[in-house]
C-alpha cells in the first residue's frame, strides 16, 4: 500500500512539461467535464427511496464524481492520498512551533504507518504514496529572493503529476512541511492583497513574537516580489514551497486522468489558489474537504468560490481533511450505488414525488 519509491509504472504524464509556460498552456487546454456521464445517474437518484434531495451534499457529491470520473456509475474502489514533504528556506525566521528537522522525522513515520494520515488512510482503504521533494536543499528564503529557480519549481510540479494513480476513484492531495503556513499566507496575499494578518495564522501553534515575525515575513515577501509575478505560478515560483508546487501539479495530473480531487486544508487550499488565478477552470474538478482552523483557509475559499465539505477544526494538514470527507464520498456512493428504487418496494414513483 505504501509507496515512497516510483514502483508504479510512469504514466508519462509530465512528459512535455518543461517550462512554466509549458504549464500555463496546459491549464488552457484541460479537460472538460462529462455531462453525458450525470444523465444516467440524475436519473437514477430520482428512483431511490428517498425523497429528492433528500440526501443533500450526499446527491451533489454522487454526481460531481460522475461528471469527473466519465462513469455513469460512480466508484470508489481505489481512493489516493498523496502526500508531498518540502523544507522551507523561511524556517531561518523562527516562524514555526517546531524546527524544520520534523519534516523528515515526520517522513520517516508516515513510511512506518504512525502518522494520523495512515491511520484515516487506513480507514478509507485509500492507496498512499508518499514524495519527498529535495528535503536536503530548502527553498531559499523567499524574503531576499524567489524561493525557487523555473528548472526547480517546474521540476516539483512534474514529482507532483507523476504520483497520481491513473486508476484512482478519488485523489487527495497531502502535505508535510514545516515552515509552510507562511509560504501560504504569502501566496495568498500576494494573489489577493488584503493584510498580511488576513492570512497568518498560528500554524503549528506559534507565540506571539513568532506571530509578529510570520506577518513581517509575508509583508516582506509581497514587497520585493509584487512586481515580478505576472500570475499563480509565478507566485508559486516566487514565495512557494516545494511540497505546494507538487500538489499543483497532482491536482492538474487528475484532471488529466478524470480523477475526482478532494482539497485539504490551508497549504493545499494555497496550491489551487496558485491554479485558479492561473486559469479559474482549472479546479473544476475538485471539491474542498474540510475547512481547517486557520482563518486564512474560510476567506480562501470564498475566494476560489468553494464550500468545505466537513468543519472539524483540524489544522494538521497530510491529506487528513481531505481523506476524512473522502469517508463522506463512500457514503454517499454506497447510497446511491445500492438503495432500493420505488418499484422494488411497490410505491409508483409519481406517489412518491
Ligand atoms: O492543513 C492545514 O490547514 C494546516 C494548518 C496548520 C498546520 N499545518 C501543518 O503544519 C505544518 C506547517 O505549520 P508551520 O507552523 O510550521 O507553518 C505543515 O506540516 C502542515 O502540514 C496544516
Ligand atoms: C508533529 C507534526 C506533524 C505534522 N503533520 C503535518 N504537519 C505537522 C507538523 C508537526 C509538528
Amino acid at each position: 500500500m505504501l509507496e515512497i519509491s516510483k514502483t508504479r509504472p510512469e504514466t508519462n504524464i509530465a512528459r512535455n512539461i518543461g517550462s512554466l509556460d509549458d504549464i500555463r498552456s496546459l491549464l488552457n487546454s484541460l479537460p472538460r467535464a462529462s455531462e453525458g456521464s450525470v444523465i444516467e445517474a440524475r436519473k437514477r437518484d430520482l428512483e431511490l427511496t428517498k425523497p429528492r434531495g433528500s440526501l443533500g451534499r450526499l446527491e451533489e457529491i454522487v454526481f460531481w464524481l460522475c461528471r469527473w470520473q466519465q462513469k455513469s456509475v460512480p466508484d470508489m474502489d481505489h481512493p489516493q492520498v498523496c502526500v508531498f514533504a518540502g523544507n522551507h528556506g523561511i524556517t531561518r525566521h523562527d516562524i514555526s512551533a517546531f524546527p524544520a528537522s520534523v519534516t523528515a522525522l515526520m517522513v520517516e513515520n508516515f513510511v512506518k504507518g504512525g502518522a494520523a494520515i495512515n491511520q484515516l488512510s487506513k480507514e478509507l482503504g485509500a492507496e498512499i504514496t508518499i514524495r519527498t521533494l529535495d528535503l536536503d536543499h530548502p527553498t531559499c528564503d523567499f524574503t531576499q529572493e524567489a524561493a525557487m529557480s523555473e528548472d526547480e519549481c517546474v521540476d516539483a510540479f512534474r514529482t507532483g503529476m507523476e504520483a497520481v494513480n491513473p486508476n484512482a476513484s478519488l485523489m487527495c492531495p497531502g502535505e508535510m512541511g514545516i515552515g509552510n503556513t507562511t509560504s501560504a499566507a504569502a501566496i495568498c496575499h500576494l494573489i489577493w492583497n488584503g493584510m498580511p494578518s488576513d492570512w497568518v495564522g498560528s500554524g503549528t501553534g506559534i507565540n506571539n513574537e513568532q506571530y509578529q515575525r510570520k506577518i513581517d515575513v509575508v509583508r516582506q515577501a509581497k514587497f520585493l516580489h509584487e512586481a515580478s509575478v505576472t500570475d499563480g505560478l509565478d507566485v508559486l515560483r516566487c514565495v512557494g514551497g516545494r511540497e505546494i508546487v507538487a500538489m499543483a501539479g497532482a491536482i492538474i495530473a487528475a484532471r488529466l486522468l478524470h480523477v475526482p480531487v478532494m482539497l485539504d486544508g490551508f497549504i493545499c487550499g494555497a496550491a489551487a489558489a496558485a491554479l485558479y488565478e492561473t486559469s479559474p477552470q482549472s479546479l473544476l474538478h475538485c471539491m474542498v474537504g474540510h475547512g481547517s482552523a486557520e482563518p486564512g483557509h474560510r476567506l480562501l475559499l470564498d475566494r476560489i468560490g468553494k464550500r468545505p465539505l466537513l468543519d472539524l477544526g483540524l489544522r494538521l494538514g497530510e491529506g487528513t481533511g481531505a481523506v476524512l470527507a473522502g469517508l463522506v464520498v463512500r457514503a454517499a456512493v454506497t447510497c446511491h450505488n445500492n438503495m432500493a428504487c420505488f418499484d422494488d418496494i411497490g410505491l409508483a414513483r409519481e406517489i412518491a414525488h
